[in-house]
């Protein structure tokens, strides 16, 4: 095995190959695949990741020609050989690098520079026999402070396979230092002696130094194990200066680390047992236990109502899971992940959990990643990427709300998490669990109608259903109140007559309420009544939108933002006006209708700040606010007993935009917001205001039908040959000229014909089943100019088997070089979530 196959961290598709290289004797021991390697390449150091090792590489290759590894930058290698596999099918199934899928599995800080250290594990006894094999290494180690393990390395070369087996078995450790750009993590870390040394220096110290003898003792009793100044000092009663005098004697060693952080450090979480499951929780938990005890893979549609107590059954199915000393993954959406989310896995598996989420620091990301890594935590909860959590053994992944857009990342490599954990699930013959009250179509499609011989893309898919909420507490009432019916009755205002009447009536009870607009800002556009101007970002073609606090219009594209304007900035007119209503007018409209009314607003704009999320939702949750109003960021996942009222302003807002999926969000997320009210004790309400109020989107809401909205717009989907039963790719050409991006859209979409046809498939779309593919455009791309670089996109429409990622890339290829040389920027997006 002297051979290591290495995909270098260079996202392009030229570099988008193993390379070869040779593993010099000294890191023979350490190189696995999936370690992280440093290589050279041309004139530059690259970091890499070794894909296959040397029983795997070309038989031919010139072993005296090949350049030597230079460093292994892990002791333990962060990815497995599973989670390379899972790259590479990510990479043929994305159509991305392959170096883009193993980097997005990897947590940020890695990425960075990092240093690693070792010593000993506190607590290990080593036998003398061990001190004399190990060659000076434990003795060199038995200093007591962390050495590099590079360094080691080149000094003791022939220990390496003695000092892989002690790191792996826990008995030294390992310490990755590693930059973290977060400020104040860094912490000024005590390295004591052995307890050995530091008892024979405490009787030595001359009685004047009394305090330096205790705090010997003190270390001494504690242990070999780093501790903060700051602790320490405080532990032991003494002063810095005494912690500093030890220094200079060469007792102890002072230098700052990065420490493990645990950002839930300073919160308790009380113990919870299992609940007694209802009946409906008991009947769908049994198939998901039946499946994890059979290790064999399977996934499941857990469709259950807002209120239905999902969140149980996911507690107990991952019990079941660890009592078999298997791991388990949950993902959250972004925004849910709330610290009464992580409370109710913390509370149930206690330090067993760690949690994944975008506002840890890069630190903190990668303890808790290590923690899984390293086996110290059984469950993972998280965002998105936690579903790359290196586990070795997973025997469940739940999903919750499965139907998020955010499961989906929307740069490259553009995976869906929920593909991924289906096919995770394969390799570990693991249960899947895909929870959510308003499925996708795509997998309550694959649920309920998986028919022989189809791909769903998904597989099959058992079906599970909990109709009902817990304690037999109803879903709250609906009433659909259209708009233009309020107009013609005089009332101009935002809120309409019922909903004003029922905030009204909520505020003297003392009740809560949710209230819902899905567009954040004050105006979303800016119009001159003389002129017609509209406020128009410069860099894309988008209209601006009004924030009255910062008093400026924003681009909510690229963040372009410009100075309210006082007279139109074409005629000069003063007729300026702002149009549009966004949730800060909102905001103002509740203060000036319902004087003392204390509102909580919530959207990107109140939430940018960490931790500013939590705050409002604690704040709401002790009830000193009474209405929590923001954008779709309020419909998901929260649980508040007094909210009874949940109101929705311009409920179809989102209906007709360019977007096939447009109605089923549209559903989802009325459905969504209108379970947040009465799923305690305190019946709840819903009042939805839309001037399409009979749009099946809505009526559907009211009635609760979800089975009957999705068959119906299944039918749709269906004659159209839009996914779930056609499938797409979504290929954008951007650059700064219109005619260049004609050209090469139209020499794309010709040579993805001629490949198909070459394959022998057929353009036809009309009947039923049989392979067919499509390509629609080049047309101009909903947003035409972004940044300012105008979007035309071509749609690859196909059914059947065709492999239409073959003849994407096969087009492609063919015209890299004019992409390449003309500067033209292609993004490839296979199964598009966001037609915008
Ligand atoms: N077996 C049970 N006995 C009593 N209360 C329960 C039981 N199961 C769940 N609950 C409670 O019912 C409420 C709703 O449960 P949960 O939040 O899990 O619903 P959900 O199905 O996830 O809803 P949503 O999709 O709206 O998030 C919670 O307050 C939960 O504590
Ligand atoms: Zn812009």
């Amino acid at each position: 095995m002297t051979v290591a196959r290495v995909i270098v961290d260079v996202p392009s598709r030229d570099t988008d190959r193993p390379f070869d290289y040779a593993i010099p004797e000294r890191l023979k021991d350490w190189v696995e695949v999936g370690s992280r390697v440093a290589v050279p390449f041309g004139p530059r150091k690259l970091q890499g990741i070794v894909t296959a090792l040397a029983e795997d590489a070309d038989a031919d290759v010139d072993l005296a020609k090949l350049k030597p590894l230079e460093d292994v930058l892990d002791a333990l290698p962060p990815l497995s050989a599973e989670l390379v596999e899972l790259g590479e099918w990510m990479s043929r199934r994305w159509l991305c690098p392959l170096t883009v899928a193993l980097q997005a599995m990897l947590p940020a800080a890695l990425k960075g520079r990092s240093e690693k250290y070792v010593s000993p594990a506190a607590g290990v006894q080593w036998t003398d026999g061990e001190i004399a094999d190990s060659g000076g290494l434990l003795l060199a180690l038995g200093k007591g402070k962390p050495l590099k393990l590079d360094a080691l390395l080149r000094q003791y070369p022939e220990q390496g396979p003695t000092l892989k087996r002690w790191i792996r078995q826990g008995r030294l450790e390992e310490k990755q230092q590693v930059e973290d750009k977060s400020a104040g993590k860094s912490v000024l870390t005590v390295f004591p002696g052995p307890p050995e040394k530091l008892l024979q220096a405490a009787e030595n110290m001359p009685a004047r130094a009394s305090k330096q003898r205790e705090l010997l003792r003190f270390l001494a009793v504690r242990g070999a194990e780093p501790v903060a100044v700051a602790r320490l000092t405080e532990e032991a009663a003494v002063a810095l200066s005494t912690v500093r005098a030890l220094e200079e004697k060469g007792l102890v060693e002072i230098r700052p680390v990065t420490e493990d952080r645990d950002p839930y450090a300073d919160r308790d979480f009380p113990a919870s047992s299992p609940m007694t499951l209802t009946p409906k929780q008991a009947a769908a938990l049994a198939p998901i236990q039946a499946a994890i005890d059979a290790r064999e893979a399977g996934a499941f549609l857990l469709h259950g109502v807002t209120g239905s107590g999902k969140t149980e059954v996911y507690l107990q199915a991952i019990q079941r899971c660890l009592e078999q000393g298997r791991e388990a993954i949950v993902l959250v959406p972004e925004i849910s992940l709330t610290p009464q989310m992580v409370e109710r896995f913390k509370s149930r598996f206690g330090s067993k959990v760690a949690v994944l989420h975008s506002r840890l620091s890069n630190g903190e990301r990668y303890d808790e990643w290590r923690k899984i890594r390293e086996g110290r935590a059984q469950v993972a909860v998280g965002a998105r990427s936690a579903i790359f959590a290196p586990f070795a053994s997973i025997g469940l992944i739940v999903i919750d709300e499965e139907h998020e857009t955010s499961y989906k990342q929307e740069e490259s490599p553009k995976y869906h998490a929920r593909d991924v954990s289906i096919e995770r699930a394969r390799q570990h013959g693991a249960a899947v669990v895909l929870g959510s009250a308003t499925p996708s179509l795509e997998t309550y499609e694959a649920a309920k109608h998986a028919r022989g011989g189809r791909r769903s893309g998904l597989g099959d898919i058992g079906y599970i259903a909990m109709p009902e909420r817990v304690a037999n507490r109803p879903l709250p009432g609906v009433s659909i109140v259209d708009m233009r019916e309020e107009l013609k009755m005089g009332n101009r205002a935002m809120f309409s007559r019922p909903l004003a009447d029922a905030i009204r009536d909520r505020l003297e009870k003392q009740e809560q309420m949710v209230l819902l607009l899905n567009r954040r800002g004050y105006a979303t556009f800016v119009m001159c009544r003389s002129c017609g101007y509209t406020a128009a970002c410069p860099h894309c073609e988008i209209s601006l939108t009004y924030h009255r606090g910062s008093a400026n219009l924003r681009c909510h594209y690229c963040g372009y933002s410009e100075a309210e304007p006082k007279t139109c900035p074409s005629c000069e007119s003063p007729h300026i006006r702002f149009f549009g209503t966004g949730t800060q007018k909102v905001e103002e409209a509740l203060a000036a209708a319902f004087p003392g009314i204390r509102v909580i607003r919530m959207d990107v704009d109140t939430t940018t700040e960490k931790g500013s999320h939590e705050r409002w939702l604690t704040e709401f949750r002790e009830r000193r606010a009474d209405v929590l109003l923001g954008t779709q960021m309020v419909a998901k996942g929260l649980d508040f007993p007094y909210v009874t009222l949940v109101g929705v302003l311009a409920a179809d807002a989102a209906l007709r935009l360019p977007d096939f999926r447009a109605a089923e969000r549209t559903f989802q997320l009325l459905t969504q917001v209108a379970g947040r009210a009465g799923r305690h004790e305190l019946p709840g309400e819903v009042i939805i205001q839309a001037y399409e109020p009979d749009h099946e989107a809505i009526t559907s809401v009211q009635g609760h039908d979800y089975d009957g909205f999705v068959e119906r717009a299944l039918l749709l989907r269906n004659q159209l040959g839009y996914p779930p039963y056609g499938r797409l790719i979504c290929v954008t050409f951007s650059h700064e000229s219109v005619p260049m991006l004609l050209s090469v859209g139209e020499r794309f979409a010709s040579a993805a014909r001629e490949t198909a046809s070459g394959m022998g498939v057929g353009r036809s779309f009309d009947g039923a089943g049989g392979d067919a593919l499509e390509v629609l455009g080049p047309v101009s791309s909903p947003i035409a100019r972004l940044k300012d670089r105008y979007r035309f996109q071509c749609m690859v429409k196909y059914r059947g088997e065709v492999d239409a990622s073959q003849v994407v890339s096969r087009a492609l290829a063919g015209m890299a070089d004019a992409v390449k040389k003309g500067g033209v920027q292609v993004s490839v997006d296979v199964d598009p979530q966001m037609m915008l």
